[in-house]
């Protein structure tokens, strides 16, 4: 697909959709996606963006895109790839405005493609908005087929394009984007945290769960002043609880404000943490100010994805008050306490099991070393096709530190084994570089269940731990012993709050229709609310645009 900028007027004029084909290699595990948002009138938000995606590549490096809207209307330019080879300095010269949304994509539904590439567009007459999405949405497929037979055109099977249409469509039969989202947040289920602009507005909004995370930062040159202070002061805290629709009126237009998926953007881009976005709430920032509203009520406890703080997330990021790395660490503490081992060394799986190798050396006293040397160039994940090639991808990535290892017994400490091609891998380098014995200790629990809120490992059978016992994966790693960190263990690690812990123990959070979840699960396996009713009826579209609730509420608007 070529490398171009669409225009939004000339994206609308008539791509119908014939979606394109599903990914060939599903069976692939797939990560996240990374979301970003800026609003500051005074800077090069498209560069801000830039930078903010750059920090969190680490989530997606399938696809990478910017929205800008500049007053007038909304540019978007996205490409399959890394950030650095899908926008040149040009390109980025090119992308002028006042606000601007960014994303970073593993696809989780829908092909990779540039059509399923984000931040996606939907132009319905002059409504242009673009939305990028970290999460997947579990009902789409009725959805997608209502709007198409209401004439809304679709380029992509993605999920998130749905969003954006049905956000589009709203938009555009009640003349308010807010109610356009508050719509569709309570048409659609699953997991999302969504940044959003038009031509002069930027918005955030999350799932009434809160699965994926979302923050806001405040943009400063040099440190907040006295009347950020006051303004930051002013915005509705975690605690205070918001009237279902009832909008808060704020404070300050200085400076500029943030959203991202996690705090390690707001540092690159210098802007200060100022808290999370609520589960269920919708924040709007213009010239206006910011504006808070609880677009649907949130869930009784929220269900943040806990596994962000074991693999995805960066170790720099603070999420829930408490840093990944932290989490990392005494994940790897907790680890040594419920299974020790006598042995000479400890070393950690670059990346992630860096720092839990850290806590378990400090907690069991074993010295820590460096066992493996990560190669720079070759990134998080693999998207090779077959298991052969990425079974080379680990090689390629990972080699032993002979030096250090020979001769020793080895404690070796990572994040999680999903399919095991990285461990089998390893325990083979490991052997030939000389270690007398392994012990494979994995800083959190078991991965059974496959989950269906933003990674793709929505098809049980990959799963190593559904289809072996513990004993049975050591044998097939070839390590000395294996020992896996409890659920109970992972949770005291984590900082308070309430957490999604389904692909561990298969209480899902949010319930999966049948239809989505049918052939997902393998023979004996079945999660509590897979088979809860949840079938919208066939004009549940047509049936939301009759609701007036929001405009009767909001005659200001
Ligand atoms: O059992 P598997 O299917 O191999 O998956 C598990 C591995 O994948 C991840 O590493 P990854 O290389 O994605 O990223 P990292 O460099 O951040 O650890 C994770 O940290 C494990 O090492
Ligand atoms: N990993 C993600 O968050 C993916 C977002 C969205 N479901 C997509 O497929 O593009
Ligand atoms: S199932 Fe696992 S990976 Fe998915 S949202 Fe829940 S905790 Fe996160
Ligand atoms: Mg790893």
């Amino acid at each position: 697909m070529s490398q171009e900028t669409i225009h939004a007027a000339q994206a609308a004029a008539g791509r119908v959709s014939e979606p394109e084909q599903l990914d060939e290699d599903k069976d692939q595990l797939h990560e996240e996606c990374g979301v970003f948002g800026v609003w500051a009138p005074k800077r090069d938000v498209a560069r801000l963006t830039y930078f903010g995606l750059r920090a969190l590549q680490h989530r997606g490096q399938e696809s990478a895109g910017i929205a800008v809207g500049d007053g007038g209307t909304v540019m978007v330019r996205k490409d399959l790839g890394l950030c650095g080879q899908v926008f040149s300095n040009a390109d980025l010269s090119t992308l002028t405005g006042q606000l601007a949304v960014g994303h970073v994509r593993y696809g989780t539904a829908g092909a990779k493609s540039w059509e399923a590439a984000q931040p996606h567009l939907s132009t319905i007459n002059e409504v242009i908005i673009a939305l990028a999405h970290n999460g997947t949405l579990v009902n789409t497929d009725e959805l997608r087929r209502q709007l198409i037979e209401l004439g809304v055109p679709f380029l992509s099977n993605s999920d998130s394009e749905v969003a954006t249409k049905l956000i589009g469509y709203f938009t555009q039969r009640t003349g308010h984007l807010r109610e356009g989202i508050r719509k569709t947040m309570e048409l659609v289920r699953g997991g999302y945290a969504m940044t959003l602009i038009n031509e002069s507005s930027l918005y955030a909004f999350r799932d009434p769960h809160g699965i994926r995370p979302l923050v806001l930062g405040k943009l400063v040159d040099g440190g907040l002043d006295q009347a950020d202070l006051k303004a930051a002061a002013k915005l509705p805290s975690l605690e205070e609880s918001t009237e279902a629709n009832e909008p808060v009126p704020e404070v300050t237009t200085a400076g500029g404000w943030v959203v991202a998926s996690e705090t390690c953007a707001l540092d690159i881009v210098g802007a200060e943490y100022v808290r999370d976005i609520r589960p269920g709430e919708i924040l709007r920032i213009n010239d206006e100010g910011l504006v808070s509203e609880q677009g649907v009520p949130a869930a009784e406890k929220p269900a943040n994805c806990i596994f962000e703080q074991v693999y995805f997330a960066r170790p720099d990021s603070i999420m829930n008050g408490k840093s990944v790395y932290a989490c990392r660490y005494d994940m790897g503490r907790m680890l040594a306490i419920e299974s020790p081992v006598n042995a000479d060394m400890v070393i950690g799986v670059p990346d992630s099991g860096m720092p839990p190798a850290e806590g378990f050396a400090h907690e069991s006293g074993i010295r820590y070393g460096e066992g493996l040397i990560k190669n720079r160039y070759v990134a998080r994940t693999f998207i090779e096709p077959t298991q052969e090639l990425r079974a080379m991808g680990v090689r390629m990535k990972l080699n032993p530190l002979k030096d250090n290892i020979e001769g020793k017994r080895i404690v070796v400490i990572d994040d999680s084994i999903v399919r095991g091609t990285t461990m089998v891998q390893l325990v083979k380098m490991l052997r030939g570089a000389g270690a007398k014995e392994i012990h494979v200790r994995i800083n959190s629990p078991e991965v059974i269940w496959p989950c269906f809120y933003g990674i793709d490992t929505d098809v049980q059978q990959q799963l190593i731990s559904a289809n072996k016992t513990v004993d049975e994966i050591c044998e097939f790693i070839g390590a000395d012993s294996l020992a896996f960190l409890s659920v109970e263990g992972l949770l005291k690690c984590m900082p308070e709050g309430g957490y999604c812990d389904a692909c561990f123990t298969g209480v899902y959070p949010v319930a999966i229709p049948d239809s989505f979840g049918r052939d997902k699960f393998m023979e004996g396996y079945k999660p509590r609310n897979l088979t809860k009713p949840m079938r919208f009826a066939d004009d549940a579209i047509v049936e939301k645009d009759k609701d007036k609730s929001w405009e009767e509420n909001h005659p200001e608007a």
